[in-house]
């Protein structure tokens, strides 16, 4: 059975915890149980890590990059907390991997919120992205990647 890869950036460790007014009740525990629970549901095996460090991210996205080769691997749903604001070095690795595909995805609406979260590094390296919709944008992301890279609508003759 092929994976998908649900990465997590700094902080949403304190998922259900962390200005649950922005991003909920639900834990970083629970997003990764739904979404195993919903990768049985469309034929995915689900593969979750989380770091709040930099480097360990670019580390498991190059392993993904390795996978995705191998034939092991659909694709990756990240959320990479700030980074996504600040990192270069991440839109490099994901560029350094292409083309393994990469949904970017974040809980809040980061476009209604201050105005350094208006910018992200890591969008011009997605394959797609996916905001505002709380923690049910993992399972977006999930069917997207599926829709975009497996069944897409768009590239099926008619
Ligand atoms: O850590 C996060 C979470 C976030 O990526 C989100 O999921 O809404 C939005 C980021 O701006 C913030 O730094």
């Amino acid at each position: 059975m092929k994976k998908i890869l649900i990465l997590n950036g700094p902080n949403l460790n304190l998922l259900g915890t962390r200005e649950p007014a922005q991003y909920g009740y639900t834990t970083l525990a629970d997003v990764e149980a739904f979404c195993k629970a919903h990768g049985q549901t469309i034929g995915y095996e689900v593969e979750c890590f989380q770091s709040n460090w930099e480097g360990a991210l670019i580390d498991r996205i190059h392993e993904a990059g390795r996978q995705y080769k191998a034939g092991e691997l659909l694709g990756v749903v990240i959320n990479p907390g700030a980074l996504t604001h600040t990192s270069i070095a991440l839109h490099d690795a994901i560029k350094g991997v292409e083309p393994l595909p990469v949904i970017e995805c974040h809980i809040s609406n980061v476009h209604a919120r201050e105005a350094f979260r208006h910018h992200s590094w890591v969008s011009p390296a997605a394959a797609g992205i996916v905001v505002g919709f709380g923690v049910d944008g993992y399972l977006i992301a999930m069917d997207g990647l599926v829709r975009k890279f497996v069944n897409s609508a768009a590239t099926k003759k008619p």
